[in-house]
């Protein structure tokens, strides 16, 4: 399924009058593309996958999937945020179910498909390496396993469009490999429309088939990078691979050079960003 946004603007009404967040904005995902944002903190990124979630507004312009216009949530969208948002209620296994319980109460047929529902949870929860704990509460799993289980709920409706917003921005960075492994292993074998927000360049091009990169707010997009490695080739180990260290160049330098200096420091001081070997920051 196609992800068109046309025109999208988004200015929010505060205490201290208005704040735009995005400009007025085009941006294409193709059937089964993989596309990552990457840009300076408060640009507008996590802005722009709410509206294209359903879960907020535009004050101008429009989102479709499909051709059809997105006027609230929908069953075709899957949704990852960096934010535990498992209901901690629930069991792992009920967690995954639950998109499927729903779909079967709004009667959506076509999402619960010929595979039976257990079945289906069961596949996932073995995806994600999390069926001997299908039985236990989010709570008592740590950050990575929350973020596995999020993922196979994301995916137990079959969802058209996987959105994720720095799904794996609270893991350390041994389970955030595993996790983009993971990740890859899904588009690899589900080829699912993806819009994906990070702040790690490296892990935006391991997974992408485009890196769009933003202005600082209010966003805009300033430069889109094809990634030339088939999906077929892609790993974590990846970051090393001559082309996309220049790709990985190129979009620092754009967003050093967009970037505020205290932002640039910030994420120098916690790593987000590496400076290329003989470059000063
Ligand atoms: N509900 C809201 N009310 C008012 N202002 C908001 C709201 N949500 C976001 N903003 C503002 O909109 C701007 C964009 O925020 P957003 O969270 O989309 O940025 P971001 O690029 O995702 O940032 P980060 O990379 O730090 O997560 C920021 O200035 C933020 O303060």
């Amino acid at each position: 399924m196609t992800l068109s946004v046309r025109g999208v603007s988004k200015a929010f009404a505060g205490r201290r009058g208005e704040t735009s967040a995005l400009c007025p904005l085009d941006l294409d995902v193709g059937e089964g593309e993989f596309v990552s944002l990457v840009g300076p903190s408060g640009c507008g990124k996590s802005t722009l996958l709410h509206i294209v979630a359903g879960l907020e507004p535009a004050t101008t312009g429009t989102v479709t999937l499909g051709g059809e216009r997105v006027l609230g949530p929908g069953a075709e969208l899957g949704v990852v945020f960096q934010q535990q948002t498992l209901f901690p209620w629930l069991s792992v296994r009920e967690n995954v179910r639950f998109p499927l319980t729903l779909a079967r109460h709004r009667s959506r047929a076509r999402h619960a498909g010929p595979e039976r529902e257990a079945d289906r949870v069961e596949r996932l929860l073995r995806l994600v390496d999390l069926w001997e704990f299908r039985d236990s509460a989010p709570a008592e799993l740590s950050g990575g396993m929350q973020q596995r289980a999020a993922l196979a709920r994301a995916l137990a409706a079959q969802p058209e469009v996987l959105l994720m917003d720095e799904p794996f921005g609270a893991l350390d960075a041994q389970t955030r490999e595993e996790m983009q492994g993971l990740l890859l292993h899904v588009i690899q074998h589900h080829r699912i429309t993806t819009l994906f927000v990070t702040h790690d360049v490296d892990e935006a091009l391991i997974l992408s088939d485009r890196v769009v990169v933003f202005s600082e707010r209010p966003g805009r997009v300033v430069a889109t990078f094809d990634v030339p490695v088939p999906r077929a080739d892609r790993s974590p180990d990846l970051k090393l691979d001559e082309a996309l260290l220049r790709l990985k160049r190129d979009i620092l330098s754009l967003l050093r050079g967009r970037a505020r200096p205290e932002e640039q420091r910030r994420r120098l001081l916690l790593g987000l960003t590496h400076t290329p070997r003989g470059e000063d920051p």
